[in-house]
């Protein structure tokens, strides 16, 4: 919490409301702008909020993008074939003579397509978080009565063969791309950030952010197996959210 307050205390110290920078500085705009007294972006009030939901991002954001960058790392030392794929894409794309960009992304079909069966493969919020049912409901035949908990079960529709195929635990990117393999193909049942009106608030910044690192690292470097601690297969931790067990790797500079 110190961390976010000493932040939020850094942009009130060269706050202009002219020029909002970033997500506090509008949110201080708003407080400053907010004169009724019942709203939560009143006065003190409004400052607490601001340090809770900076907290909220802050927590929802780090460990599940961090998480995901791990599964990345595990799943391409396992499938080389596929991280070779992308790095030709990306020499081809982007040349060696300047970085990535989030512009270059509808280019990069086989290096999203990579990043979308990572997000598929991982799950890594495998029963999403958990929502109250706010009447009795009947939906598909099941009596949901009001009040209870209700889970989706992300990881079960990402690894149910019926929608994917019987190579449903196959490291295979090319699922997600069109016949021709010029363009990525959402598909439906891909929901890592659930679905709905209280799907993951931070779906675009995280798709984008993850897309960035994924590409900027396979650009750059070689993602090898630690020979003295050789990765044989993806081992996670089982929890609310899922994480890879420790593992180590090597990133060697490519030419
Ligand atoms: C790989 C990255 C991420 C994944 C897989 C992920 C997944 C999810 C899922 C499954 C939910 C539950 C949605 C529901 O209740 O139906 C959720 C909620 C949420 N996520 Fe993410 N998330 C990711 C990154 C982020 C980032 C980067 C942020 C913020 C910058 C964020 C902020 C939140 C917040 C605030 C909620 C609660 C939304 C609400 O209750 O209305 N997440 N996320």
């Amino acid at each position: 919490m110190e961390l976010i307050r000493k932040s939020v205390a850094k942009h009130t110290q060269r706050f202009d409301p002219n020029n909002p920078q970033d997500f506090i500085d509008h949110y201080l705009v708003k407080i400053r702008n907010t004169t009724n007294p019942t709203s939560t972006f009143h006065g003190e009030n409004g400052a607490k909020n601001l340090e809770a939901v900076v907290a909220d991002l802050f927590a929802a954001g780090s460990e599940t993008s961090s998480n995901t960058l791990s599964f990345a790392m595990l799943y391409l030392i396992l499938n080389q074939e596929a991280q070779q794929r992308a790095q030709k894409e990306l020499d081809f794309v982007i040349g060696s003579s300047r970085q990535v960009s989030l512009s270059d992304k509808p280019s990069l079909p086989y290096t999203e397509a990579t990043l979308l069966e990572i997000l598929r493969l991982s799950s890594i919020a495998p029963l999403g978080l958990p929502h109250r049912m706010l009447a009795d409901t009947m939906f598909h035949g099941y009596f949901l009565p009001k009040d209870v908990a209700v889970f989706s079960n992300l990881y079960a529709i990402h690894h149910d063969p019926t929608i994917w195929g019987e190579d449903v635990n196959e490291f295979r990117p090319e699922r997600f791309l069109s016949e021709d393999e010029t363009r990525v193909i959402h598909h439906e049942a891909l929901m890592p950030f659930s679905v709905g009106r209280r799907a993951c608030i931070g779906e675009v910044f995280a798709r984008e952010s993850l897309f960035l690192f994924l590409a900027s690292i396979l650009h750059r470097f070689n993602i090898e197996s630690d020979p003295e601690c050789l990765v044989l297969a993806v081992e996670t931790v089982a929890g609310f959210a899922v994480e890879p067990k420790p593992f180590k790797f090597v990133l060697t500079l490519r030419n």
